[in-house]
């Protein structure tokens, strides 16, 4: 047994020879029993991550471990719904599901496959060619939980789905994580969704990781500060790390990482999660956090 879901170590991937890096020199851990949410801008390399995690693609540098082992020993117990979700389009959502039965014997758990596809009022006869895209991701949700895995990787799973269908199927996932302990990890790009229901974060840009961890840690380890822009003087943020900072009007806001007291002057109030990934997302120069580089010592 491992508590640790999925780590990674000087991770990078690039497609091609000579083509450029899609993800480098990325490195962090994610325990087991976490809902861990994905975030970057397009083309960050979100899909590349998760599919080195399923072992369909081979890093080019570096490694990626799942639940203690390589990829590909993991398969087994390990579930992943690709962006584009690939079904077979010619057979039914039925024949779809006695598939995901024949090829996890040991683990198939029919229940919750033929509860997720009957909550959507799907049609078992239906070929998956006629589904709406949706309705597709529904099938694809109920195959990969079916197999009731240890890790379920989801590229962004909720983007095709209605707001019912979301709140429903999300309710379905956590009460997977609570029920079995299963470590889901998934991407979006929807923040406000992921605030209530994640308890973990990867946020990568310029191909490499952003920021790793558990979100209260990562939250507590920022601050909002606002000052009139009178009563600040030069170079008083300087001993912090300043993620962002503007002036509107006569107002003085940063997003920073406080490496010790905060002059009285600066009003501190905590970040939401999308406050966090939006100004990082904003600032590409501002320092990474995660465990390869920590946040600085309290001065
Ligand atoms: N098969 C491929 N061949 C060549 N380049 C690829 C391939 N797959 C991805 N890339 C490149 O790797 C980078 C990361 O792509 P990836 O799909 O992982 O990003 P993403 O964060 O999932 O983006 P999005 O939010 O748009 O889905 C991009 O620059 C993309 O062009």
């Amino acid at each position: 047994m491992t508590d640790t879901a999925m780590a990674a170590t000087a991770l990078g991937k690039r497609f091609g020879r000579r083509g450029s890096w899609a993800l480098r020199d990325c490195a962090f851990r994610l325990p087991t029993g976490r809902v861990c949410a994905v975030v970057g801008p397009n083309g960050a390399g979100k899909s590349t991550l998760l599919a080195l995690a399923a072992g369909l693609l081979a890093p080019s540098e570096g490694s990626v471990t799942v639940l203690g082992t390589d990829p590909a020993s993991a398969r087994a117990r390990v579930g992943y719904v690709a962006q584009d979700k690939p079904l077979y389009p010619q057979l039914t959502v039925a024949e779809t599901l006695l598939v995901g039965a024949d090829l996890n014997p040991a683990r198939w758990d029919a229940v919750i496959a033929e509860r997720i596809v009957s909550a959507g009022e799907l049609n078992p006869k239906a070929r998956i060619r006629t589904l709406s895209g949706g309705q597709r991701t529904r099938v694809a949700l109920a195959l990969a939980l079916g197999k009731r895995p240890e890790l379920l990787l989801l590229d962004e799973p909720m983007a095709d789905l209605d707001p019912l269908a979301r709140h429903e199927l999300m309710g379905t996932l956590m009460a997977q994580a609570a029920q079995h302990g299963t470590t889901i990890v998934m991407s979006s790009h929807v923040v406000a969704e992921l605030e209530d229901s994640c308890d973990h974060l990867l946020l990568i840009g310029g191909g490499g990781v952003r920021l790793a961890g558990e979100i209260d840690e990562l939250l507590a380890a920022h601050a909002r500060v606002s000052a009139p822009t009178e009563s600040t003087e030069t170079g008083e943020l300087d001993a912090h790390t300043i993620v962002e900072s503007r002036v509107t009007g006569r107002q003085l806001t940063a997003l920073l990482r406080p490496s010790g007291p905060l002059a009285e002057s600066w009003r501190p109030t905590a970040p939401t999660l999308e406050d966090l990934v939006l100004a990082y997302l904003r600032n590409p120069q501002a320092a990474s956090l995660t465990p390869a580089h920590p946040a600085e010592a309290a001065a």
